[in-house]
């Protein structure tokens, strides 16, 4: 599909697996989309119902090398939790970038009937995303500031 990256954009290898034979590849459906929708690798003459309430792993068919220094984010499509109340269930998930499995979408059915997920549907998309890892270090005080140990609605509606 169309993408508006430059070639300086992070490089995504990915392997397919045996189930995912014959799949589209993961795609940016139009020009500026920010994620890439995955699809469900059951098998054509199995499809994966999820009971109302119930959740449910799904195959994507294919390994992901997430380049170093990125990872991404495995989100709901608005579409399918809008229209049957479809969704990942740990939003967003997180896919390492040393993670060599099979990337796997846990979509919760919230919706009021059974939803079947057939060979192919986009199920989920995925966006690639920087990551900066901190240098953890203990210390006894912290510096102080003007909200301090203010939250949860401190400053009113
Ligand atoms: O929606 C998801 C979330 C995770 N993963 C894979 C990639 C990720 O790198 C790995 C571990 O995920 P996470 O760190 O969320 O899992 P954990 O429960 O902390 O397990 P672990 O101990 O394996 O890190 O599982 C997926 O395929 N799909």
């Amino acid at each position: 599909m169309m993408n508006i990256h430059a070639p300086s954009s992070p490089k995504l290898n990915l392997v397919r697996l045996p189930h995912g034979a014959g799949l589209d590849l993961p795609a940016y459906e139009t020009a500026g989309a920010a994620g890439m929708d995955l699809r469900a690798a059951v098998e054509d003459d199995m499809p994966l119902t999820i009971a109302t309430g119930r959740r449910a792993l799904v195959p994507t068919g294919f390994i992901f090398e997430i380049p170093e220094g990125f990872e991404a984010q495995v989100r709901p499509r608005s579409g399918l939790a809008f229209k049957n109340g479809i969704t990942c269930l740990n939003t967003p998930g997180t896919i390492d970038s040393d993670y060599r499995g099979e990337v796997k979408v846990l979509l919760i059915n919230l919706g009021d009937e059974d939803f079947v997920i057939s060979r192919g549907m986009r199920i989920a998309q995925m966006v690639i995303a920087p990551v900066t890892q901190a240098r953890v270090a203990e210390i006894t005080e912290t510096s102080t500031t003007a909200r301090g140990a203010g939250g949860f609605g401190s400053t009113g509606l």
